[in-house]
């Protein structure tokens, strides 16, 4: 079987250097929409990242694979969202075989030494975040950086993750140093909201 061309070019693991700072931004982009340019815009920002893995899942564990766009045109549309050149978008996960966080992680960290991760996701996923695979290994290999979204503001004081490492989570307004922290480390970062997301654009039927 022939390998899809978009999909063949971004099976590789993104090139970093030494000391670079890079945010993880896993995701279904079923399809990509500009809440996730938001989050990526913050994050880069905020976090100050040298470079963002705009990381396209082969799929959720936890979603249902039924109405899912192929990888390749998840990857199109990604590419045509994140205009940064900061911005890869890449699929490595699909050629590691893995969709499980916890192992692209201790993936990531062994090819990569002396380079600085930080995992980036929505509050959403930080109030579900305990049904992941090993999720306490997932929060203390990297630090996490949560970017707010309508629906989840207060999952930072609720939700199982944000209890059990409470006592790593630091002030936003030190967000910009969370890459040098040794993990478990975890901030939650406010500001522009989109209440975009990818369920209200397939329903609409814009997907
Ligand atoms: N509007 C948004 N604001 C903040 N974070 C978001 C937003 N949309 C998506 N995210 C985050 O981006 C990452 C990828 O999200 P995903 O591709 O699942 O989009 P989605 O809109 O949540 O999709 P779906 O509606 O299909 O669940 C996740 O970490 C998610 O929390
Ligand atoms: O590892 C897990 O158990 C796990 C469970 C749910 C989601 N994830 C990852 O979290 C990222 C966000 O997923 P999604 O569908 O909310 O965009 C994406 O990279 C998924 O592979 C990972």
């Amino acid at each position: 079987m022939s390998i899809d061309p978009i999909e063949f070019r971004h099976l590789a693991m993104p090139h970093t250097e030494r000391g670079m700072v890079v945010g993880l931004f896993g995701g279904s982009f079923n399809p990509p929409h500009h809440g996730h340019a938001l989050v990526a815009e913050i994050a880069l920002r905020r976090l100050k990242l040298d470079q963002l893995w705009w990381m396209v899942t082969p799929g959720n564990p936890l979603k249902s694979t039924s109405g899912l766009a192929p990888l390749s045109k998840r990857l199109a549309l990604s590419e045509e969202m994140a205009a940064d050149p900061r911005i890869k978008v890449t699929a490595f996960e699909k050629q590691l075989g893995t969709s499980y966080t916890a192992k692209t992680l201790d993936y990531v960290k062994a090819r990569n030494h002396d380079v600085h991760f930080v995992w980036i996701m929505g509050a959403d996923n930080l109030k579900n975040f305990h049904h992941w695979q090993r999720w306490h290994h997932i929060a203390s290999t990297f630090p996490i950086a949560v970017i707010d979204r309508p629906g989840a503001t207060l999952s930072y004081l609720s939700s199982k993750m944000a209890r059990t490492f409470d006592y790593a989570r630091i002030d936003e307004s030190d967000a910009g140093t969370l890459w040098k922290r040794k993990a478990p480390a975890w901030t939650f970062i406010h500001g522009p909201r989109s209440p975009l997301s990818s369920t209200a654009l397939r329903e609409a039927g814009n997907a």
